[in-house]
């Protein structure tokens, strides 16, 4: 199983990333120029995500994409995660 990095630690190497309140979770807020954009977004991703067998937490609004990474399987933050976040910086340019 995939150690735990911790929230801080992950999130201080990535832009735009906070740790969560509350849990070990990193967490980014993408915004979109309209829907077709964010949703563009979120398919991308999903099929990352089902290659990886790793899925983010997230919800659409319109524009907005609010993202929580955590690794449930061991419980926090891990490389999993911060791979995925470093993905999804990539393509959101
Ligand atoms: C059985 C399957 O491999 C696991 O449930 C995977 C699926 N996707 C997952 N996604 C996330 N974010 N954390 C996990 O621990 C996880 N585990």
């Amino acid at each position: 199983m995939a150690e735990t990095i911790g929230a801080k630690r992950a999130a201080g190497t990535l832009s735009g990333w906070s740790a969560a309140q509350d849990r070990d979770a990193i967490e980014k807020t993408f915004k979109f120029a309209d829907f077709n954009e964010a949703f563009g977004f979120m398919a991308r991703v999903a099929i990352f995500a089902d290659k990886m067998d790793h899925h983010p937490e997230w919800s659409n609004v319109y524009n907005t994409v609010e993202v929580a990474l955590t690794t449930h399987d061991a419980g926090g933050v891990t490389d999993k995660d911060t791979k995925m976040a470093a993905f999804m910086d990539k393509i959101a340019g």
